[in-house]
């Protein structure tokens, strides 16, 4: 699939580059630290977008094939756990838009960010019992 706004962006990607996408956001929402372990944790994801200039369209649009992937790839689709991957995925996109302008460098080691959800998937109402 060619996706004219970020082909450009991408022309270069690392083929492995889904997987290491996958083992931060696992890591993110409380799975293994593989990121971390494997790939040298936040400053190492910060340094990959310094400089790329990435602009508010190529952002939405990253946003967009990320949710679709999700729906892909079967993640939970229930409105709470979505609702908090959202979350995650805009602060985070936008995040990388802050980094990735020019003249901007890396700040002080941070920790890796630690995202949850605290409801539990909604379900329907039972039938009311006849009274
Ligand atoms: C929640 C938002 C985001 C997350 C969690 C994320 C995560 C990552 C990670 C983990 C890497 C490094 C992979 C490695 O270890 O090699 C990376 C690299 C990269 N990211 Fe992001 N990213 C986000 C947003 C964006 C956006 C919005 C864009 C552009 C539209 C973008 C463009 C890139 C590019 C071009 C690379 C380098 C790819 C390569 O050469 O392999 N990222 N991102």
């Amino acid at each position: 699939m060619t996706v004219p706004e970020l082909s450009e962006l991408f022309r270069d990607m690392d083929p492995e580059h889904p997987r290491h996408v996958a083992a931060w956001l696992g890591e993110v929402f409380g799975g293994p630290p593989a990121y971390s372990r494997e790939r040298g944790g936040h400053a190492h994801m910060v340094g990959m977008h310094l400089g790329k200039e990435i602009t508010e369209r190529q952002r939405r649009r990253w946003v967009e094939l990320l949710q679709d992937a999700a729906d892909e790839t079967g993640l939970p689709a229930d409105p709470e756990f979505r609702a908090a991957f959202t979350g995650y995925v805009e602060w985070g996109s936008r995040m990388a838009v802050l980094l990735s302008q020019p003249g901007v460098r890396p700040g002080p080691p941070e920790p890796m960010p630690s995202w949850t959800w605290t409801l539990p998937p909604w379900q329907p109402p039972g039938e009311v019992a006849p009274g």
